[in-house]
């Protein structure tokens, strides 16, 4: 049938409605490939074609022949790319047939045309309103092909036709490589669920996602953030496809920031929930140049969101199509996304899982996991370092196995009702070890309960807190007990005080508290330092300690003070007998710190009732009683009684004024001269301290000075006196007036610091007195208490040049072994000697043996307290070189001194 005799008849003959009627029946019923296939089976008969066929747009790149009829016989599909001539012309969308002659065409890509190549092309573009072109329709034959209007109606009905099934089939692929997708997500999916490796599985479960959607490369992508906050990203999972290179360890592909690479935009659209699905080729340049040196053709890119968080992506990557992606595609990938995720998070959660078995294993806490019936379930390995059992004796059991019998019914009970109540106990227990040893734990109970609010599991975790328990015993051991002699403290004996009063007042019972301070203590601790002052004090301690009963409580109130709380005592002479022993005791001579001492200490006794009712009263009243003792010549016993809170207030009134006294310019010096016996000249001046309060006027250095020793102030004061006296001296000796030298009393205290020496030096160099016009006065007793020491520092001052004398002499153990000894130059016989001179026989034969002991050893002998002429001249004719006493002047003033020294001594005046 000749195709142009065929067109100008279509429509008008006969043979035109045969035509037709032959196409009715061909397509008639026909549906699906069917439809095709008959369409171009008819197609050949009627226009006398070689080949026809129909193709599908692939990608809009390839044509896939979806039906093909070829010399009679329905031939098998085949693939060819497109632009290709001559059916690129088909591709242009302004076209809508096109008829060729001597064509040569196709003749690599499709076999059934290179055998006999066809001259005449015949095609029509397939299309679709929405979807645009979807394919061609097209005829080759070797004869002549011509395209009439009517053969160009009847086609595009024929094309048409095809369009629709064309569409069909497209959307059947996509649909199949949806569901396919699908299959495999859920199949993704079920493995996740059963999978114990995540890792493992997520690999699979990549792969199988990348075969599923038919790409050639599924790489799972995830977020950080750098230091700056910059997002960035790395490659994480990977799966590709044969013949395609894996880019897994590749170092670009590591924590490499969106925004340097380009790749913001995908930063932005992914982040916010976008799907990126495009040919490489339609990107924007930069996304292009990178993926496009991958070889990536098309690529679809779906964000994974977990928890709200964007997490990352996966990327679907076709390096051998440009793909259009389809919706369907995307939902299921979108899906596939989904899937990842959860296997990620679930991964993550295995890990925190891990964590918290690691932690539940590793924990220094013990925990017990039991049933909801108490029966234990789990327990971990700290568990069995605690309490000894291993899980195999406690599985199965109920904990109560590690009670310790320290708790009653109520105590649990307790417990029980809390946890059930509030979901959780805290608290302190106490339980048992395995070995039977009972330990303290701090534990907490909670409870795990499922959606219903049933409980499913107790947890119990625990510490065992022996060493808490021993550090905070240690602790309280600390707060109530003095560190240095271990005895209770202050506050402990307080509290035992307190406690006892309590007893004895319900008892109608007494109770004793003597309160002991050392004699010049402060001076030991002074002169040989802190550390013999403690190590002394550590001796007391234990000797006190193995002297007092054992219902006695002995304790350190502070320093050198000592209190003793008698609980059980019959009456108030069994204190009396407990305060002499202890006297008694400590006056043995103890070793301490390589030195001996020598202490005595003063007592202070008080009772309740009577003394006072509460804890306060009672010791402030025995230490009132114990100043008394002090006063009373120390090494003694004092009751309380009422009066001495008189003069426990006055000596507390006195050093608190005597602090600021110095600042206050309330002390000044008298002077006392000291005279030749014979001819009365004034050889030198004593220095005596006044203090005159404003309020309670002159108070006598006798009763301020022991207690400027006591409370430390004779040091300043003592500096003071020394630089006044030093200062006046000077002043006198430089207006000319003859006083030789001038004297300054040295307590103790003063004696005994190191610096001493310095302090003495210094006040010369201040004052500019010379040497030798100053005398120190030191008492006897106190060199002889420590004659090494004394020794030396005498030597020192001796080596300044100033001149030393003895005062209070006779009252002391006076030795001759070390009065040789020691670098003095003047003897000074105590007053006590003096007071009944002549007609004491003792006095008289003192005052003769120090006279002529003194003038063996070469010293000046003076005598002090001369109030009558008949002391001075016994003094005078037994050979004493000097006195000093009311009899010639008592102690005066600067300005009356000045005058004595100007107009010489009254007693001394010749008698008119
Ligand atoms: N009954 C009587 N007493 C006489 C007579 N002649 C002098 N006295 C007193 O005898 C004391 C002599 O001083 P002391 O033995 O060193 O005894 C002094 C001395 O140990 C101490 N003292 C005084 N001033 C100082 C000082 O500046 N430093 C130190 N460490 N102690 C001082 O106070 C003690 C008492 O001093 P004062 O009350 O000034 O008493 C003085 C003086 O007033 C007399 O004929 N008859």
């Amino acid at each position: 049938m000749d195709a142009i005799n065929q067109t100008t008849l279509l429509g008008e003959t006969r043979q035109d409605v045969a035509t037709l009627e032959t196409l009715v029946a061909a397509i008639a019923g026909a549906t699906g490939r069917q439809l095709l296939d008959n369409i171009v089976r008819w197609t050949s008969e009627w226009l006398d074609a070689d080949v026809c066929m129909i193709g599908a747009l692939e990608d809009g790149a390839y044509v896939d022949t979806v039906s093909v009829f070829s010399n009679g016989a329905p031939a098998p599909n085949f693939r060819y790319q497109l632009p290709h001539p001559p059916c690129r012309h088909i591709m242009n969308p302004d076209e809508c047939a096109h008829c060729e002659r001597n064509v040569e065409c196709l003749s690599q890509n499709n076999p059934l045309l290179t055998d006999t190549p066809p001259t005449d092309y015949l095609a029509l573009p397939i299309t679709d309103q929405q979807s645009g072109l979807l394919g061609l329709f097209a005829v080759f034959s070797q004869r002549k092909l011509h395209l009439s209007p009517q053969r160009q109606k009847l086609l595009e009905l024929l094309c048409a036709m095809a369009a629709s099934e064309i569409e069909r089939r497209s959307v059947e692929t996509q649909l199949r490589r949806r569901d396919c997708i699908l299959d495999a997500v859920s199949f993704c999916a079920s493995l996740l669920l059963r999978a114990e490796q995540m890792d493992q599985v997520i690999n699979t479960v990549v792969e199988r996602l990348g075969r599923a959607a038919e790409v050639s490369r599924t790489s799972v992508f995830e977020n950080s953030e750098d230091d700056a906050g910059e997002t960035l990203c790395s490659l994480r999972y990977e799966w590709v496809a044969e013949g395609i290179r894996p880019q897994i360890d590749d170092p670009r592909l590591q924590n490499t920031p969106y925004r340097h690479n380009g790749f913001n935009r995908w930063q932005e659209l992914l982040s916010s929930h976008q799907v990126i699905a495009s040919k490489v080729s339609e990107l924007p340049p930069e996304e292009r140049a990178i993926l496009a040196q991958e070889g990536i053709k098309s690529t679809l890119s779906v964000p994974i969101f977990m928890e709200d968080a964007w997490w990352g992506f996966v990327s679907f990557d076709d390096c051998a199509h440009e793909r259009q992606w389809s919706v369907h595609e995307v939902g299921a990938l979108l899906a596939a996304a989904a899937v990842i995720a959860s296997a990620i998070q679930r991964r993550h959660g295995e890990k925190r899982q891990r964590q918290a078995a690691t932690m539940f294993e590793n924990t220094i806490q013990g925990i017990v996991i039991t049933d909801k019936n108490g029966n234990i379930e789990a327990i971990n390995q700290a568990f069995s370092e605690i309490t000894g059992y291993s899980e195999a004796e406690v599985l199965g059991q109920n904990p109560r196995f590690l009670s310790s019998g320290r708790h009653g019914k109520e105590f649990y009970a307790e417990l029980w009702q809390s946890v059930l109540s509030n979901g959780r106990w805290r608290g302190e227990i106490w339980n048992r070890r395995k070995n039977g040893e009972i330990y303290p734990e701090l534990l907490t109970i909670s409870t795990v309960k499922d959606q219903d609010n049933a409980i499913l599991n107790y947890i119990a975790v625990f510490s065992d807190i022996s060493e808490i328990k021993e550090a905070q015993r240690q602790l309280d051991y600390l707060a109530n007990h003095d560190p240095l002699t271990e005895l209770p403290n202050r506050r402990l004996f307080n509290e035992l005080l307190d406690h006892a009063i309590a007893c004895a007042q319900q008892e109608k019972r007494i109770v004793g508290v003597l309160v002991f301070d050392l004699d010049r203590f402060k001076q030991i601790n002074d002169s040989l330092g802190h550390p013999a002052g403690d190590a002394l004090l550590q001796e007391v301690a234990k000797r006190l300690r193995h002297t007092i009963r054992r219902s006695d409580t002995l304790a350190r109130l502070v320093g050198d003070q000592f209190a003793l709380l008698v609980e059980e005592t019959e009456d108030a002479q069994q204190l009396s007998k407990i305060a002499r022993q202890t006297l008694e005791v400590l006056s043995e001579p103890l070793q301490a710190h390589g030195h001996e001492f020598y202490i005595t200490a003063s007592v202070g006794i008080a009772i309740c009732p009577g003394d006072g009712d509460d804890v306060q009263t009672l010791i402030r009243n025995a230490e009132s009683a114990m100043y008394q003792a002090k006063e009373q010549g120390r090494n003694a016993y004092h009751y309380y009684s009422a009066e001495l809170t008189a003069s426990s207030f006055e000596r507390l009134f006195m050093e608190t004024h005597l602090r600021q006294a110095l600042g206050k310019n309330e002390l000044v010096l008298h002077y006392q001269p000291q005279v030749m016996l014979n001819g009365g000249a004034i050889v030198g001046a004593e220095a005596l301290i006044r203090w005159q309060h404003p309020e309670l006027g002159s108070i006598s250095p006798g009763k301020f000075i022991p207690i400027a020793e006591e409370s430390g102030l004779i040091i300043p004061i003592g500096e003071w006196v020394l630089r006044t006296a030093c200062r006046q001296a000077k002043a006198w000796r430089d207006a000319g007036l003859p006083l030789h030298s001038i004297s300054v009393n040295i307590a103790g205290p003063q004696f005994e610091r190191a610096e001493f020496v310095d302090t003495v030096r210094q006040a010369l160099a201040e004052t500019g007195l010379e040497p030798e016009a100053l005398e120190l006065e030191i008492t006897e007793t106190f060199i002889s208490r420590r004659i090494d020491h004394a020794l030396a520092v005498l030597e020192e001052l001796r080596s300044l040049g100033v001149k030393l004398a003895i005062d209070d002499f006779g009252t002391g153990y006076s030795s001759m072994m070390y009065l040789k000894r020691l670098p003095i130059d003047k003897l000074k016989i105590d007053r006590s000697f003096v007071n009944d001179l002549p007609h004491d026989e003792n006095d008289t034969a003192i005052a003769k043996a120090i006279i002529a002991l003194g003038k063996s050893l070469g010293f000046t002998v003076i005598a002090e307290g001369i109030e009558t002429l008949e002391q001075q001249e016994f003094l005078r004719l037994e050979g004493c070189d000097q006195g000093q006493g009311f009899l010639h002047s008592r102690p005066v003033p600067t300005p009356q001194f000045e005058a004595l020294l100007v107009n010489g001594i009254p007693a001394f005046a010749p008698k008119p």
